[in-house]
């Protein structure tokens, strides 16, 4: 089904990229020379200390912010274009659901937004909310869920109008730990039933090994890519897999980048 990932068309591509801020202190090059291909169904994750650029890339290919170098296509279209043809769903690191909407209401937002039928959004809100095992829970107001439950219904939010590309910033930075590690898994496989090409900000180095087909490790000043590993993991993954000596190579490995990234910035 998806052996064949390496070969697919590109989903996202970025050549030569850059983006400078003007900013009252001078500029601020958030991104320089970023080559990038994202294949379908690839699940990517960015890693790299503060300031290194990874939001401000989602960003671009979100096309909230726009480049002031090089190429960047979304589905073969200028990010701009994708955008309108809602291409992407993105998840925050605040889960940002309104307290006033019920969890359904919340999920449902952007299809009223974007005028699909009653019917219509009634389906998906089903849907969805069944796909992040939140059956049930459509009536509850946000107050009513856990952390990791909210987050849940914002990925729902962001799957909700079918988009094939997930842009995901630090979904799970605010939980605890044990919370992480069940999103992480529940993640994985919502990735595998819906094949969807997902783009993941974290600071987690096993965050970003367990989940990965493909890490991105960048350093600041200017935000650049420094290595891209591609996972030699199966893509069944028990968390136990954490253990294993492959995944402890992975690791060492993406760590290792950090470090150079680290050194190059004295
Ligand atoms: N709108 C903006 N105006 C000026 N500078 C900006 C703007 N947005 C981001 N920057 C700067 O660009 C650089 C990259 O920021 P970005 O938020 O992409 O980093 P990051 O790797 O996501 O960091 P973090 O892990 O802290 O979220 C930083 O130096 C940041 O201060």
């Amino acid at each position: 089904m998806r052996d064949s990932i390496g070969q697919s068309a590109p989903v996202i591509e970025a050549k030569g990229l850059g983006l400078t801020f003007q900013t009252g202190d001078g500029p601020v090059h958030a991104l320089k020379d970023v080559d990038l291909t994202i294949g379908k169904g690839e699940f990517v994750s960015f890693i790299g200390p503060s300031g290194c650029g990874k939001t401000t890339f989602l960003r671009c290919i979100a096309a909230l912010e726009h480049p002031t170098e090089g190429t960047l296509t979304v589905n073969g279209m200028a990010p701009d274009a994708a955008r309108r043809a809602r291409a992407y769903g993105y998840v925050f690191q605040a889960a940002g659901l309104y307290p006033w909407r019920t969890i359904a209401g919340n999920v449902k937002l952007p299809l009223e937004i974007m005028g699909y039928s009653r019917a219509d959004q009634e389906t998906r809100v089903r849907n969805v909310l069944s796909l992040v095992d939140l059956d049930g829970f459509g009536k509850k107001f946000p107050w009513q869920l856990s952390g990791g439950m909210q987050q849940r219904a914002s990925i729902a939010r962001a799957l909700a109008f079918d988009a094939d590309i997930l842009l995901m910033d630090e979904p799970f930075g605010a939980l605890d730990e044990i919370v992480r590690d069940r999103l992480n898994e529940e993640l994985l496989k919502l990735w595998a039933r819906t094949e969807k090409t997902i783009g993941f900000v974290t600071h987690s180095i096993p965050e970003a090994v367990y989940l990965s087909t493909k890490i991105v490790v960048m350093s600041p000043r200017p935000g650049r890519i420094t290595d891209v590993i591609e996972s030699t993991l199966p893509r069944e993954r028990p968390l136990d897999i954490r253990d294993s000596k492959e995944f402890i190579e992975i690791a060492h490995r993406v760590r290792e980048g950090l470090r150079a990234g680290h050194g190059d910035e004295a």
